[in-house]
């Protein structure tokens, strides 16, 4: 099996697990439902990922020293540590999870904008990614070729009995995912995060040549999806987030033939020791100049 169908399987497998999550806590705790989520698909990624590939080192959200005492409902165990941060700074090939990007829209009963993440960087690249969207029963992901692909067909929910381990090939027929222009080149759609949209995009819609509409959505791997899937026309965010938030969405954004930086337009650089990744760009790369012109303008008055 390649590194991308491993990687697009874990994601589905993680995102079922979370739907069944959904299914036997409900949404009266919200609490329990987003901690209990958070370890069950971490635990499983981690015993997945020790099994199949021993010799990788990993790194996910939920297997930091700072998160040692949280607990899901009915486990009395604490989750499975990461790698040791020097053999984790040493290894050529490095598991980058977050097993629940959007926990906040988890636990909020009929929100579909959450996602499981699982990407591979290989030292200088990331050479591997899958973003499982469980609520909406797709997993877009990388392909050995260097491209992108959304399973389509009656399996597109997921990976069956019969395709599961049977050597790597896709389970189902793939729709090549190459990034939209903007339905509108006079407005641009902006994803931005529900709970912490960077304040500079009001003063940044001034300055841009376009009208910008914010679309306040949930999870990074989700608002990456939406443009990837042309629903809406990039991605901003400032202010925080870590490695897990967008190495697995970004992958899939830069083999789709997107745009994906910093938003002072340097590359996106994984498996550092600090794990902070505070601020992205993703769009269409006819739109990454305008964008990070104005940004660039605004540089005085952004996060840091
Ligand atoms: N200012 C900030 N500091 C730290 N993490 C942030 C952040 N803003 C967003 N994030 C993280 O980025 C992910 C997407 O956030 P949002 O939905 O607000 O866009 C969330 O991941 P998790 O849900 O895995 O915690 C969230 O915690
Ligand atoms: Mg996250």
């Amino acid at each position: 099996m390649t590194d991308h169908a491993l990687a697009a399987e874990l994601a589905t497998e993680a995102g079922r697990l979370l739907l069944a999550v959904r299914d036997e806590l409900g949404f009266a705790d919200a609490r329990t439902l987003k901690d209990t989520g958070d370890l069950r698909a971490h635990e499983y990624l981690m015993a997945e990922l020790a099994r199949r590939c021993p010799d990788d080192a990993v790194l996910s959200e939920e297997g930091r020293a700072s998160v040692a005492g949280k607990r899901s409902a009915g486990s009395s165990a604490a989750p499975t540590a990461n790698t040791a941060l020097a053999d984790r700074l040493a290894a050529p090939r490095v598991w980058i999870v977050d097993p629940l990007d959007g926990t906040r829209e988890f636990s909020e009963e009929g929100r579909l904008d959450w996602a499981v993440h699982v990407a591979l960087w290989t030292g200088d690249r990331l050479a591997a990614g899958a973003v499982a969207l469980p609520g909406r029963g797709v997993t877009l992901h990388t392909t050995p070729t260097g491209a992108a692909v959304l399973p389509t067909g009656p399996a597109a929910s997921g990976w069956t009995a019969e395709t599961a381990g049977t050597g790597g090939s896709a389970p189902v027929e793939a729709e090549e995912l190459a990034v939209p222009e903007p339905a509108d080149p006079g407005r641009l759609r902006i994803a931005v995060s529900r709970s912490r949209p960077p304040a500079f995009l009001a003063e940044l819609a001034e300055r841009v040549p376009v009208e910008l509409d914010l679309v306040p959505i949930g999870s990074a791997g989700a608002k990456i999806s939406a443009v990837l899937l042309g629903e809406v026309d990039g991605y901003v965010h400032a202010g925080g987030q870590y490695e897990w938030d967008s190495a697995a969405p970004a992958a899939v954004a830069l083999a789709a033939g997107a745009h994906a930086s910093r938003v002072d337009g340097s590359p996106l650089v994984y498996n550092r020791a600090d794990p902070r990744l505070p601020d992205i760009l993703v769009c269409h790369p006819g739109w990454a100049s305008t964008l990070l012109t104005g940004i660039r303008e605004l540089s005085d008055t952004m996060p840091r």
